[in-house]
């Protein structure tokens, strides 16, 4: 799915307008229609009392429209008009006025007479157009919101969050019913506090426009996935579904490319070699009989050779950073051709030889967590900075950059992926290791580069999602991921078949 930028928004929402003949004031209508159509059905109960907090500007007035429909649909609504939000926009002076033809008082003050667990917070104080820091009254609101212990839902944004910079302060909302996209900044780690739900609401904008607008942002959801999925043909052997080489492993951390290889082969690859020190030999063989074992060096790797025509390698986890093991990492990279992805110690050498990476084949994938992408990239100073240096670094160095955090980014071809999928169970030593397995794996079966990265990360996400189920999130471990890949791609399976 495109993500596009709050003045690319502005524009689909221009083009609608002008193209469908209607009034900014009809789309505003829409707008508010959707939301309400959907408290409703999630809300049935005519007890439930909505406390609307309305800005002045265009988001105020999506919320007025809901509370009109809400009060007319026999609901209990009460409505704050929150000062210090700018000058009354003309759709919200229009749908101010229709409040008191419908008998809807604003501002009333009135205490609650209602029981706690039946009132929702509606905010609507500002949505995409904030571009000024939030003043003292509308702060106030926000905190008033804050503090409550009722639910919070919030209309296109929460109120207060910055769509291109970072945000101070900003409604903790329960559930975002945003417009038609999705937003970057929703997916940005320092705003994790803000959301907890995003439902995409369609408010029938521009289909035109939507396709052929270009954007660098795309979100991973599940059409973007099944688009690149491929399913194993029917005549398919172990030779024709790919060889993959995981290279990595030192003493005491065989388990990391053990994790890597099973991974690799449970992602559909038909062949799995683990290259690895003398040290892991009996146990890899043991642990995952699938594999075939090659090695080099006692507890360490020290030399990389191997006769086998691989398609695909995955290098670096539990590798170590001995001199020697460095050496023979710089020695293979340098004639390397073959399709790579590059993770862990064999990123962090790269980070000591910075100018190597000029000479890693185009297209190859790097899968740094945060403080290997700092030793990679340097620093950044907020979230939004983070992205473009991601998005440039993957440029210059004509490489793809899987940068794993809550919301994966994947930066290939000038563009950025967020990924969809995922959670807080994943945050469990080896989870990276399946990752480099997996995406290892999926290029072993022809996958492009930018196809597996995306769509490796996505399928680890949603195998972490089907598995914390059964789970918790506390017990889920590395080789669950690994155990629910099979029940990952049975769901896009039948994802794909009920289309
Ligand atoms: N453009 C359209 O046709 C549509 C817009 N819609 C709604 O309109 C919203 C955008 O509306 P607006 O552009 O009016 O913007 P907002 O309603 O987000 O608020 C901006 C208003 O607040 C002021 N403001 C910005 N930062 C402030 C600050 N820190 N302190 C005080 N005042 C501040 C601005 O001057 C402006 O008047 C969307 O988020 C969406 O909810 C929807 O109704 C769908 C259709
Ligand atoms: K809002």
């Amino acid at each position: 799915m495109k993500i596009f930028s709050a003045s690319k928004i502005r524009e689909a929402d221009e083009t609608t307008i002008s193209r469908q003949g209607i009034t900014t004031g009809e789309l505003m209508e829409r707008a508010g229609t959707e939301v309400f159509l959907w408290l409703k059905k999630r809300f049935p109960d005519k007890e439930t009392v909505f406390h609307v907090f309305c800005g002045k500007g265009n988001n105020g007035g999506d919320g007025l429209v809901v509370a009109r429909l809400l009060h007319n649909d026999n609901y209990k609504v009460v409505v704050d008009i929150v000062e210090g939000t700018g000058n009354p926009s003309e759709d919200f002076t229009a749908n101010f006025e229709k409040l008191e033809q419908n008998n809807l008082a604003c501002n009333t003050n009135e205490a609650y007479e209602y029981k706690k667990h039946k009132i929702i917070f509606l905010d609507a104080i500002f949505g995409i157009g904030l571009n000024r820091e939030v003043g003292a009254e509308a702060k106030e609101a926000i905190q008033r919101i804050n503090n409550s212990a009722v639910k919070i839902i919030s209309i296109d944004v929460p109120s207060g969050m910055f769509m291109d910079r970072k945000s101070d302060i900003a409604v903790h909302s329960d559930m975002v019913l945003t417009f038609q996209f999705t937003k970057l900044a929703f997916y940005l780690a320092g705003n994790c506090n803000f959301i907890k739900e995003i439902k995409i609401l369609d408010i029938g904008l521009d289909k035109d426009f939507i396709a052929n607008e270009p954007t660098q942002f795309f979100l991973t959801d599940r059409t973007e996935a099944h688009q690149r999925y491929r399913p194993v043909p029917a005549h398919a052997h172990k030779g024709t579904q790919g060889h993959a080489l995981i290279i990595g492993g030192s003493y005491g951390k065989i388990g990391a490319v053990t994790l890597s290889s099973k991974a690799a082969l449970k992602s559909g690859c038909g062949l799995v070699t683990a290259y690895i020190p003398k040290c892991g030999y009996t146990i890899v063989q043991t642990a995952f009989p699938e594999a075939m074992v090659l090695t080099g060096g006692e507890e360490h790797i020290n030399t990389i050779a191997f006769d086998i025509e691989p398609k695909a390698i995955g290098i670096g986890m539990g590798l170590g950073q001995q001199p020697e093991t460095q050496q023979a990492v710089l020695e293979f990279l340098k004639h390397q051709k073959t399709p790579m992805v590059i993770d862990a110690d064999a990123l962090n050498i790269l980070s000591y030889n910075n100018e190597w990476l000029n000479m890693l084949p185009e297209n190859t994938i790097l899968t740094p967590h945060p403080k290997e992408l700092e030793r990679l990239m340097g620093s950044w100073e907020d979230d939004f900075e983070k992205m473009e240096k991601i998005r440039a670094f993957a440029k210059e160095h004509k490489i793809i950059l899987v940068a794993k955090d809550a919301f994966t980014i994947v930066a290939c071809n000038d563009r950025v992926h967020i990924n969809s999928t995922g959670n807080a169970g994943l945050a469990t030593g080896g989870s990276g290791d399946v990752l480099t397995g997996i995406i290892t794996g999926l290029l072993a079966q022809s996958y492009s580069p930018a196809d597996a990265a995306i769509f490796g990360v996505y399928l680890h996400g949603l195998a972490a999602d089907i598995g914390v189920c059964e789970t918790s999130k506390q017990a889920f471990t590395a080789s669950d991921i690994i155990n629910y890949l099979g029940a990952a791609y049975l769901k896009i399976e039948a994802e794909k078949a009920q289309k």
